[in-house]
């Protein structure tokens, strides 16, 4: 693989700010086609990061190396390390789930399980266990109300997810990862399937967690990714061009392959 006429390495203009993730000579393959190419970055803690890049140049599946998500795919193959909060996830001693609950992903298409509102939120807590009816409770409105959709939905808990609109899907999906204390919220276009409205909701919803949550999110949309991110990450062909603080990328790009696709001339 490699870009015509790509400088190497990348151009990178990192912020002095705590690291939730330091990636560093991330490949990746499935079967004998690589999707990544030594990959290294870091992506800062309480802050929104965004990857962005033409269709299929592999942002999603730099997301999903965040939280192991290709243990499931037989076919990949991995090199390089990536540290979350200076741990080596692929360490013997991590417990792939409680990384997995720790590092809290939210996919394009709402998915709610087919079980009431109230069962979507507490699925999680249930599975670990531990707390009494009360507090369980206390969690489900606390994560609802994190999301964005406590006051839509407190009158109708016992309602079937699926009867919510795909918006409020979505931020249902939310609540139900947040419920379990995430410390990182991974998000794979998370509003590409949404209305506008909708869409701006869950922006809002973005920028309000940023406080309490290391968030990383793959858009297709720029305008999305200038509005809600602090840092953006370009990648093209499985390799990271440039990576900046949003603005700096959105109005001084460094490199004409940035300027090139944020300015659409190239898809
Ligand atoms: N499960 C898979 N098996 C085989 N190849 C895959 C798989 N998932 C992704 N790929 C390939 O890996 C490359 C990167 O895909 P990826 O989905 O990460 O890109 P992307 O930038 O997120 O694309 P898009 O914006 O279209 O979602 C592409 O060539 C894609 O076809």
């Amino acid at each position: 693989m490699g870009i015509e006429g790509m400088v190497n390495p990348p151009v990178i203009d990192f912020p002095r700010e705590a690291s939730c993730f330091d990636i560093a000579g991330l490949s990746l393959a499935y079967g004998d086609t690589p999707a990544l190419e030594g990959l290294t970055l870091r992506v800062p803690r309480h802050r929104v990061t965004a990857f962005i890049g033409p269709s299929g140049c592999g942002k999603s599946t730099l997301l999903r190396a965040l939280n192991r998500l290709h243990d499931l795919d037989e076919t990949v193959t991995q090199r390089g390390t990536i540290r979350f909060e200076g741990q080596d996830i692929h360490a013997p001693e991590v417990a792939v789930d409680e990384l997995r609950r720790q590092v809290g992903m939210v996919f394009q298409m709402p998915n709610p399980f087919p079980m009431s509102i109230y069962d979507n939120v507490a699925f999680g807590l249930r599975l670990q266990g531990g707390l009494t009816r009360r507090q369980r409770d206390d969690v489900v409105e606390w994560a609802l109300g994190a999301a964005a959709l406590w006051d839509e939905v407190k009158d109708r808990l016992g309602d079937s997810a699926w009867s919510l609109s795909g918006g409020q899907q979505q931020r249902l999906v939310i609540a139900r990862t947040l419920a379990v204390k995430p410390s990182v919220l991974l998000l794979d276009e998370p509003a590409s399937a949404l209305d506008p409205i909708s869409t701006l909701k869950i922006e809002d919803l973005i920028r309000s967690l940023k406080g309490q949550l290391t968030l990383v999110l793959v858009t297709h949309n720029m305008q999305q990714a200038a509005r809600v991110s602090d840092y953006t990450a370009f990648l093209q062909q499985g390799r990271l061009v440039e990576y900046a603080p949003t603005d700096t990328l959105f109005t001084n790009p460094r490199l004409a392959h940035t300027e090139n696709y944020i300015t659409g001339r190239i898809a």
